[in-house]
């Protein structure tokens, strides 16, 4: 409606004060800044992401990432704020909110120690309802991976970067890729391995291993990537990796449970890792399997 659209914002370039890096990817990097009109420091903190690059598929995805964040509205993803033109510069900048707390493999890294089994259900449960209501508006992420979960309070997480994805066609279940790209096969579910077709069920795939990765607490030495490495052999080069990867997944080699990992947890990272995907659960039941298992948790939590 017209309110929503005054939501839309515009932010001036010359009142947009740089503070720090926040992130960097290939294509693309995050900064703090401070969007401050009135000079005077009281302005609001902003993250704004820019495109590094400016070649034409990278512009024409950007856009089309601005397009997906701008049209979610959900408490467990990251909150669009508006868009910055740059003039010097051809490309926009992205203005979300800021995320005090940083990634989700830097903050296990510092508060491991009060993050205890229902915190982690927690967590597991708000990426969760982010993801079910990604996939109401038919979005798939593409991407699911410690890496882009954020967090905003010692309460709450939010899913984020969504450059990679995609909407499902309406008369389809899945998004065929192209071109393979700078895949992290580790977190890809068989399918998207072998065909590059993405699908719902396979953010599921992802969510599990993502369940892994908060139930490891983001530890480097126990990293999805590290573990299946150490299992194909770190000699094997990167395009037969995913051969070698694919092969151990059909003979149902899977990622070992965490240390102290709860049974009924690793049961749902193996539920998520089902090799057809129809045999995966919903984000939707996902939910109740998590709920569930949280009902198990009886020992509170000392942060
Ligand atoms: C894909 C390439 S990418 O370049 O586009 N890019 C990387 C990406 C991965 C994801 N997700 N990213 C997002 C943010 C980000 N960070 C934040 N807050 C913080 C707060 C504190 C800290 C921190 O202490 O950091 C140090 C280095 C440890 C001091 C870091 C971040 N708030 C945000 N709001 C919206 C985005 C966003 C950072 N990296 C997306």
């Amino acid at each position: 409606n017209m309110f929503k659209k005054q939501q839309q914002d515009v932010f001036e370039e010359r009142y947009l004060r740089f503070i720090s890096v926040l992130g960097k990817g290939n294509f693309g990097s995050v900064d703090l800044c401070r969007y401050d009109p009135w000079g005077d420091n009281t302005g609001d903190l902003v993250a704004v992401k820019e495109l590094q690059s400016n070649k034409q598929t990278t512009m024409a995805d950007f856009q089309r990432e601005i397009q997906t964040i701008s049209s979610l509205h959900c408490d467990y993803i990251v909150k669009y704020k508006g868009i910055c033109y740059s003039a010097g510069r051809l490309s926009t900048k992205l203005v979300m909110e800021y995320l005090p707390y940083g990634s989700l493999i830097g903050y296990m890294e510092k508060h491991r120690q009060n993050v205890c089994t229902r915190k982690l259900l927690l967590f597991a449960s708000q990426i969760c309802k982010g993801m079910e209501y990604l996939q109401s508006m038919r979005y798939v992420h593409r991407d699911l991976a410690a890496r882009n979960v954020l967090v905003a309070s010692d309460t709450l997480v939010k899913i984020a970067d969504f450059g990679l994805t995609k909407i499902i066609p309406v008369d389809k279940e899945y998004y065929r890729v192209t071109q393979p790209g700078e895949s992290p096969i580790f977190w890809y579910a068989p399918e998207s391995i072998s065909e590059l077709k993405f699908s719902h069920k396979s953010d599921v795939w992802s969510f599990g291993i993502v369940l892994h990765e908060l139930f490891s607490y983001c530890d480097i030495i126990r990293n999805p990537k590290r573990l299946c490495i150490q299992k194909i052999g770190s000699y094997v080069q990167s395009p037969s990796m995913a051969i070698h990867l694919l092969n151990l997944l059909k003979d149902n080699w899977r990622l070992p449970a965490p240390p102290q990992c709860p049974p009924k947890v690793h049961n749902i990272m193996i539920q998520c890792w089902e090799f057809n995907s129809e045999d995966r659960p919903s984000f939707s039941s996902l939910q109740d399997l998590i709920e569930n298992s949280l009902l198990d948790e009886r020992e509170g939590c000392k942060g």
